[in-house]
C-alpha cells in the first residue's frame, strides 16, 4: 500500500517493510501492481518451488549461459533473464509476478539488472527465484553451440585450465610445499611415446551410448555424437601430486565441464587409475616409490573437472619421488565390461522402493553424472536393467562418497527389481 502519492513509498508485501521508492517514469507505471489470478500468491509460488518441479527448465543442473543463449529465451513460454550475473528461468514465475507478466517480460532475454533496480531494488529476487537458477551469465565463454561443437577451437580452449584455475593450483602447490618438505613432479613419459598398459575398460560399461538417459544434457549428447567421429581428438589432461607422511594424493585435471568419472585400484603394487571424460578413457599407472595400501579414495570435483585419488602409505614417511607414472593411450569408450559390487547398505525409501548403497570390490568407482550403469542378474537367462546412480545427498550412511547409490522400485512381476530389493548387506551384485 502506498504511504504517500508523491514518491511512491510503499509497504512491500514481500518483505513487509516500508521502502522508499523514487518515482521513475522509464521503468513504467510505478503503481501498476497487478491483481494475481487465484492460486498465484506468494505462498503458492513457494509451494511450487518446494514441489520438486523443475523450474529451471534445464534439469536443475547449474551451467554457464552466454548472452546469445540468454537472448533466445524471450517468449512467454520460455523466458530467462539475468540479474547481477545470474540467469534465471522466469517462465513459471510470470503469473506470480505482482507487477504482472507483461512488466516482467520487459526483462526477458537480457541482462535486466538495471531495469530491475529501477523498479524495485529491494525485492529479494535471488531467494524468490532460487529454484529457477539456470547458471552464471558468462561473457568470456563461447556460445553454447560453439561449446558443444567439437570442431570448435574455442571448445578446446575451454578445456584448458583458466588463469584463475592456474592461480588456485599454484597457491595449492605453494601450500603443499609448506606442508611437505619434498615434493616433485611426477616423472612421466610423454603420452605420445609411451604405450601404457592396455586400458582395463572398467568405465566402459558405465558410459555405453545406449545407456544414456533421455534427459541427458546437450553436452553429454554431443559427446555421444562425437564418439562416432574418428577424427576427434581427446581433451588434454594434466596431473600432479602432493603427499603427507601418511598419504599420497594424485590430482588429475580433466578440464571444466567435461563431466569426468573414473575408478582407482591397486594391482600388484601399482596404482591403476582410469578416467573417463568426453567419451574418452585414459589410464594412469603409477609404480609408487613405496608401498601403498587400500582403502583408496576417489573424488570428482564436478565444476573444475579435477579427479583426486588418495592412497595410504604402508610405511609413514616422506618420499623423494612419488614413483613412475605411465599413461596409456586415450581410447574412445565403447565396449562394456562388468564390475562386481558389494552391498554396503540397504534402506527402505517407501513401501516399494529401496535404496541400495554399493561399492565396487576392486576399488572406488565414480560414474559420470547422468550416466547409467547396467545391472546384471543370471536367472533362467541373463537379465540386464539400467539404473542411474543417485547423487551423494542420498548417502544417509555417509559410508563413502564413492559408493553407488541406486533407488530401486520393486515390481512384483519384474525380472530384476524383486532380486535387487531382496539384496542384503554384504551380498554381491554385478553391473
Ligand atoms: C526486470 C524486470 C521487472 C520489471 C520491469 C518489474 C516490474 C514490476 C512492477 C512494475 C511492479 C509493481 C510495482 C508496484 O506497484 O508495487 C513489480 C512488483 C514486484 N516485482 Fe517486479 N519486475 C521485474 C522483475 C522482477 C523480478 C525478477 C522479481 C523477483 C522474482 C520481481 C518481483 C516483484 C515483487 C515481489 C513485486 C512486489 C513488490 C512490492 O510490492 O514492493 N520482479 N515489478
Amino acid at each position: 500500500m502506498p504511504c504517500c502519492e508523491c514518491c511512491g513509498c510503499c509497504a512491500c508485501w514481500w518483505t513487509g517493510r516500508r521502502r522508499h521508492r523514487p518515482p521513475d517514469l522509464q521503468a513504467g507505471n510505478p503503481r501498476n501492481k497487478c491483481a494475481l489470478q487465484p492460486g498465484h500468491s506468494l505462498m503458492d509460488w513457494i509451494r511450487l518451488g518446494n514441489s520438486g518441479k523443475d523450474l529451471t527448465g534445464v534439469g536443475g543442473r547449474i551451467r554457464p549461459v552466454s548472452p546469445t543463449e540468454l537472448s533466445l529465451h524471450n517468449t512467454q513460454n520460455n523466458a530467462w533473464l539475468a540479474i547481477r550475473g545470474r540467469v534465471y528461468n522466469i517462465t513459471h514465475y510470470l503469473p506470480f509476478h505482482p507487477g504482472g507478466s507483461e512488466e516482467l517480460m520487459r526483462g526477458a532475454g537480457m541482462d535486466a539488472t538495471e531495469l530491475f533496480d529501477k523498479v524495485h531494488p529491494w525485492v529479494n529476487y535471488d531467494s524468490l527465484l532460487a529454484k529457477c537458477l539456470v547458471g552464471p551469465l558468462s561473457f568470456d565463454r563461447p556460445d553454447a553451440d560453439e561449446l558443444f561443437n567439437t570442431s570448435s577451437p574455442k571448445a578446446d580452449r575451454l578445456r584448458e585450465p583458466s588463469k584463475a584455475q592456474e592461480l588456485v593450483r599454484k597457491s595449492m602447490e605453494n601450500l603443499a610445499n609448506c606442508i611437505t618438505p619434498v615434493r616433485k613432479k611426477i616423472t612421466a613419459k610423454s603420452e605420445e611415446n609411451v604405450k601404457g598398459s592396455p586400458p582395463s575398460k572398467i568405465m566402459q560399461s558405465l558410459i555405453q551410448s545406449s545407456d544414456l538417459p533421455v534427459s541427458i544434457s546437450r553436452r553429454a549428447a554431443a559427446n555421444l555424437a562425437r564418439k562416432t567421429t574418428a577424427k576427434d581428438t581427446p581433451p588434454p589432461v594434466r596431473y600432479d601430486w602432493i603427499q603427507t607422511s601418511h598419504k599420497l594424493i594424485l590430482s588429475i585435471y580433466t578440464g571444466q565441464l567435461v563431466n569426468p568419472g573414473g575408478s582407482a585400484r591397486l594391482v600388484g603394487g601399482s596404482l591403476l587409475i582410469e578416467i573417463v571424460t568426453d567419451g574418452w578413457l585414459r589410464t594412469f599407472q603409477l609404480n609408487p616409490e613405496g608401498s601403498l595400501r587400500e582403502p583408496l579414495q576417489l573424488k570428482v570435483f564436478a565444476e573444475s573437472g579435477k579427479v583426486e585419488v588418495v592412497a595410504i602409505k604402508v610405511e609413514s614417511k616422506v618420499w623423494k619421488e612419488c614413483g613412475v607414472m605411465t599413461l596409456g593411450d586415450p581410447v574412445p569408450t565403447s565396449a562394456p565390461r562388468r564390475v562386481e559390487c558389494r552391498v554396503l547398505d540397504v534402506a527402505q525409501l517407501s513401501h516399494d522402493t529401496s535404496l541400495l548403497v554399493l561399492a565396487a570390490v576392486t576399488g572406488p568407482v565414480i560414474v559420470p553424472l547422468g550416466h547409467h550403469i547396467r545391472v546384471h542378474h543370471q536367472q533362467n537367462s541373463e537379465c540386464v536393467r539400467s539404473y542411474t546412480p543417485l547423487g551423494d545427498g542420498w548417502d544417509r550412511s555417509r559410508i563413502d562418497l564413492t559408493t553407488l547409490k541406486l533407488a530401486v522400485k520393486r515390481y512384483d512381476s519384474g525380472l530384476l527389481s524383486p532380486y535387487l530389493t531382496s539384496l542384503k548387506i554384504g551380498d554381491l551384485v554385478t553391473f
